[in-house]
């Protein structure tokens, strides 16, 4: 597991590292030029003439120290600080105080930059705090149409490390190097978008410096897949649990039939359906494996209580529409369940269409919603959403007591009292209908092999994410449907054993 960190988090962990640990600044600072360096010599020829942008805070002298050292190692590079009249921090005044002393040079700002073939941006770094205006944007926008490649820094000018935001103008970076951490901006849209790739080097700031803290923001690894629930030679079916899927209307079959392959291809032992009457038969051939129970126009409430007595998890929602049935499902469910549950899709749209079922929701539920469900849950707009998703998962978990994955193209995961995930496998290729019935389908496969609600939720984004990752080998991007993502799964699992 990697953290995350907000520019508020990174400088607490650098204040603590020289106030409690007493490694001095300007130490620091050589750590992190000197690691910079190391990432990007690796995608040096020599022949590079290369030019550093500073400005005048940490960041642009982080930009002077690389000069320096660049320098040092014969390799052709010079300064350029635009605005050098601007408040200086005393890091800043020693780098360049050095930097002079030895005589290397500094462009003026008028100076064309066609001889150089690399660009540095050092303008600013987890110091932005507000929207970069005037001569100062013009000054990011110069060196967004730069002609050759572009390393950031820690971060590209004009990102918000915290949200992703671009403050008035950004610089598209064709690689970030980073410090210590990985900032949450660098991997929320659009920030993500003018990253490039992005390089956690490391430079003395260590975990060690959270001191008394927690980390807010984790995203999973590979190695995580050891959260996985365990198989074991001597089981029979009833070992990995029986999921109860209670999805699709009339003419919905689809949704139940993709959420219970996807529980199926997880690892349940046991998928039953409680779906309408009119999805039997394509049901039954699509996925036999699966039991079925089903309802009629009139839907009897005894049936669904005794199906959620057999079950070790539910899935509520794919593919239920927002019919007076569906309503009376989804309050009986929210009303009696006693088992982890996944509430999805349409149960979402029928919760917000019923203040009153709010007040069922608990910690042993996840929701899934999607931006648009959201939206509804929360009568915010979407825009706003986007724009603030960290926040607004952590507020409806807070709220109602869930954990809630808010999808999108970064899924955030949020468990009350508990940890904030960002999910950052997947790929565009799985922005396709069907893809959040799949979803839920993994993550009630995964509650109901036990996995608590914080492991199934986060655990099940970034298993979904990785199928996805495993479908492209076989789809490429533009066709992938969400059966190739279930049919990742099996990609993924042949690999682990
Ligand atoms: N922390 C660490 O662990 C380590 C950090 N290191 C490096 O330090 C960097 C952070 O440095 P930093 O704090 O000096 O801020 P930086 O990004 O250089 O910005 C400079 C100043 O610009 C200003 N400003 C803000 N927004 C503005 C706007 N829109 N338009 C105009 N001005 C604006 C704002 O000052 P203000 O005007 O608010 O007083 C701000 O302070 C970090 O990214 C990394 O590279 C490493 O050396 C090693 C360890
Ligand atoms: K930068």
């Amino acid at each position: 597991m990697q953290y995350l960190v907000s520019d508020k988090e990174m400088k607490h962990l650098d204040r603590n590292t020289s106030e409690h640990f007493h490694v001095p600044e300007i130490v620091l600072m050589e750590q992190a030029a000197n690691a910079f360096i190391k990432e990007l010599a690796r995608f040096l020829n020599g022949s590079e003439n290369i030019l550093i942008v500073c400005g005048t805070g940490n960041n642009g002298a982080d930009g002077i120290a690389i000069a320096r050292l660049l320098r040092q190692q014969n390799i052709s590079a010079a300064v350029c600080i635009p605005f050098a009249e601007k408040k200086q921090t005393d890091s800043f005044r020693l780098q360049y105080q050095i930097y002079t002393e030895y005589g290397y040079p500094v462009i003026s700002y008028d100076q064309s930059w066609e001889s150089y073939t690399v660009l540095i941006d050092a303008m600013f770094g987890i110091g932005l705090s507000r929207e970069i205006e005037g001569s100062m944007a013009e000054c990011i926008r110069r060196m967004d149409h730069f002609h050759g490649k572009v390393w950031a820094v820690d971060m590209p000018s004009g990102v918000s490390a915290e949200t992703g935001q671009i403050l008035g103008a950004g610089v598209h970076a064709d690689h970030t190097i980073t410090f210590s951490f990985g900032k949450i901006g660098q991997f929320l849209w659009p920030g993500s978008e003018y990253c490039g790739d992005v390089i956690v080097a490391p430079m003395g700031i260590t975990k060690e410096s959270w001191l008394n803290e927690r980390p807010q923001i984790a995203a999973l690894e590979p190695e995580d897949l050891s959260l996985l629930p365990e198989r074991s030679a001597h089981s029979n079916k009833g070992t990995y649990g029986k999921v109860l899927v209670i999805a699709g209307s009339y003419n919905m079959a689809g949704a139940a039939y993709l959420c219970a392959k996807a529980a199926y291809r997880t690892g349940s032992g046991l998928v039953r359906i409680f779906t309408d009457d009119t999805n039997r038969i394509p049901l039954q051939s699509l996925i036999p494996e699966a039991i079925l129970s089903t309802y009629d126009a009139s839907f009897e409430p005894e049936m669904l209580l005794h199906e959620l007595k057999w079950a070790d998890s539910v899935v509520l929602g794919p593919g239920i529409g927002t019919s007076g049935t569906s309503h009376q499902i989804v309050k009986k469910v929210l009303q009696n369940i006693q088992i982890p549950c996944v509430i999805d899709a349409d149960a979402l749209n029928v919760i917000a269409s019923d203040r009153s079922l709010f007040s069922l929701l608990n910690e042993t539920m996840i929701v899934t919603p999607h931006l648009g469900e959201m939206a509804r849950l929360c009568k915010r707009d979407v825009k706003a959403i986007q724009n603030d998703l960290i926040a607004t998962a952590k507020a409806f978990s807070d709220t109602y007591h869930a954990t809630c994955v808010l999808k999108d193209f970064r899924s955030v995961i949020n468990v009350w009292h508990g940890m904030t995930y960002l999910n950052l496998s997947g790929n565009h290729g799985m922005a396709t209908a069907g893809s959040g019935d799949v979803l839920s389908g993994i993550i009630g496969s995964l509650l109901g092999q036990g996995c608590s609600a914080e492991n199934a939720a986060a655990l099940g984004a970034y298993i979904h994410g990785l199928a996805g990752n495993q479908a492209l080998q076989e789809t490429g991007f533009r066709g992938m449907i969400a059966e190739d993502i279930i049919n990742g799964l099996n990609g993924l699992w042949k690999r682990e054993s």
